[in-house]
Parts: structure tokens; C-alpha cells; sequence
């Protein structure tokens, strides 16, 4: 089983969409039928601001006022699930869009940052992988955005990448694979083809790794020590390339 993370830098341009449709369908067609779950950052951001809010983060996590909470459930809902599920059913691949919230799938406990209050900001706390073997019994590719049930009616709002390397670790995959707008994770102005535990510690304590991709490798590493086998870091045009992460 296959999990892979859809960042939000370039979810909105036709031109990735269409690589990322043939490469599911490709996928599809023999049988291998991956989970998908999405980011939308970016958009999230746009719309934040058009709200008359401001985005701020705290180690690439979206600090979850009441407006980023609004934008980012109007985006990952909405605008970024409705668009990455048309497309793939435009090509006869049969594709369900879910959040955290549908089924309880996912529910969240709010985040406790050493930072501070990051606000309305989840963590997954428990999992329901049977809704996701039965889309997939039924060679049905669930469409993940990370937005989450609180348990008691609310929404909390996920870092995809957590959300994705939680749900890898809940559904035993064999893989996770972060497809973001970098080539892997970037070193000295090079991808690093691999980098492990200690690597990575260093890398962010020297300021290599920062934003964005510091909850991506972080997420790699809980999805590893859960027993996912491989976990990589690419970008939509080097898919068997990147930056493989190492527990060890
Ligand atoms: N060492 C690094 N290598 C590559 N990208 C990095 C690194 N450190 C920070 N980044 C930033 O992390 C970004 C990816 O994180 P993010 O914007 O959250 O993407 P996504 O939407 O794919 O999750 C890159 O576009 C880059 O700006
Ligand atoms: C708490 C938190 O950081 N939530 C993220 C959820 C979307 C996301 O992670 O999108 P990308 O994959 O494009 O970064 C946010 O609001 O941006």
C-alpha cells in the first residue's frame, strides 16, 4: 500500500495536475491503487488574507485563528479536494474525497507546541483505517484533505504532512512518498539522496531544513519508527528520485 502527499505549492497549476492524473492512472491500471492525501498551503494562504487575515507559522505549522480555520476548511474541502477529485474522474479513475472529519475517519487532539498556542492546531490521535481498505477494496482512490474532527463538533486543522504520515503508519503502507515543489531535500544547494534520523536533527538545527519542510521530514521519520518501509522526499517530475529518509 502507497500513500502519497500532494503539497500545496503547485496543486493549482493544470499543468501538475495533468502529470499527477497519468501518474495515478498509471497506478490504477495495475492494480495498485494509492491513497492520496493533499495539502493546499499556498491557497490557504491567498484566502487568509483575502478574509482580512494574516498567515503566520511556527515551524511550518499554520498558527489556526478562527479566519485561517475558515480558509483552510473552505480550501482543503472544498477548492483542492472538489478539483483533484474531478480531474481524476475525468479519466475514469474513481476517486472519493474525504477529510479527517467524514466517518470520524481522523480525530485530532489540539497540538501542545513548546512555541506556545498555535491555535485551533491538531495532531491525529485515532484512526479509522477501515474506511480507507474499504475504498480501496472497491479500487476506489481516497482523495485525503488533513482537516479533522476534534470529538466534540469541532474542526481542527492538520499539517498534511502529519496527517499523512499518520495515516501511512494507521494503514501499515509499504510506502509514503511527499511529493512537494523541491526536487528532495535540499543540502548545500543539492539534493541529498539520503538522509537519516541524525542527518536530519542537524540539518534543522543548523537551518537547512526550515518552514515547510521541517514538519515533511519530521512526519517521514514517525511514519518510519511506525514501520512504514520507505519514505521519500521528490517532487512530481523525479517520482523514483529524491531524498530517501532513514530512521537509522
Ligand atoms: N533543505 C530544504 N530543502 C528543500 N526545501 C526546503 C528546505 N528547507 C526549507 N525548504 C522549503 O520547504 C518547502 C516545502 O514545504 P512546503 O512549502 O510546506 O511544501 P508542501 O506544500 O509540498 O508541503 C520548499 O518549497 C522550500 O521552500
Ligand atoms: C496546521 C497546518 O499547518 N495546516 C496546514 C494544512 C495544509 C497543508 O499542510 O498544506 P501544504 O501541504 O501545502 O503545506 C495549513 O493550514 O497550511
Amino acid at each position: 500500500m502507497r500513500i502519497l502527499k500532494l503539497g500545496g505549492n503547485e496543486i493549482d497549476d493544470p499543468t501538475w495536475l495533468a502529470r499527477l492524473v497519468a501518474v495515478i492512472q498509471t497506478m490504477v491500471n495495475v492494480n495498485d491503487v494509492p491513497i492520496l492525501v493533499h495539502g493546499g498551503g499556498k491557497e490557504i494562504g491567498q484566502l487568509q488574507v483575502a478574509l482580512g487575515g494574516e498567515p503566520q507559522f511556527v515551524a511550518g505549522l499554520r498558527v489556526t485563528d478562527q479566519t485561517a480555520l475558515k480558509a483552510a476548511t473552505m480550501v482543503l474541502c472544498g477548492m483542492v479536494s472538489t478539483r483533484l477529485v474531478a480531474a481524476l474522474n475525468a479519466v475514469g479513475v474513481e476517486a472519493l474525497g474525504l477529510s479527517g472529519v467524514d466517518r470520524n475517519l481522523v480525530y485530532a487532539t489540539r497540538l501542545e507546541h513548546a512555541a506556545g498556542d498555535l491555535g485551533a492546531v491538531g495532531k491525529p490521535a485515532r484512526i479509522r483505517a477501515t474506511v480507507l481498505y474499504e475504498a480501496l477494496a472497491a479500487d476506489v482512490v481516497p482523495v485525503l484533505a488533513p482537516l479533522c474532527a476534534d470529538g466534540v463538533g469541532g474542526t481542527l486543522n492538520v499539517n498534511a504532512d502529519v496527517f499523512a504520515g499518520a495515516i501511512a503508519a494507521a494503514v501499515g503502507a509499504d510506502e509514503a512518498v511527499f511529493i512537494s515543489n523541491v526536487p528532495g531535500v535540499l543540502v548545500d544547494g543539492v539534493v541529498a539522496p539520503r538522509l537519516n534520523t541524525d542527518d536530519i536533527q542537524a540539518l534543522i538545527a543548523n537551518g537547512t531544513i526550515s518552514g515547510g519542510m521541517i514538519p515533511k521530514v519530521e512526519s517521514a521519520l514517525s511514519g518510519l519508527q511506525a514501520g512504514v518501509k520507505i519514505v521519500r522526499i521528490t517532487n512530481i517530475d523525479q517520482l523514483d528520485a529524491g531524498t530517501i529518509i532513514e530512521a537509522a
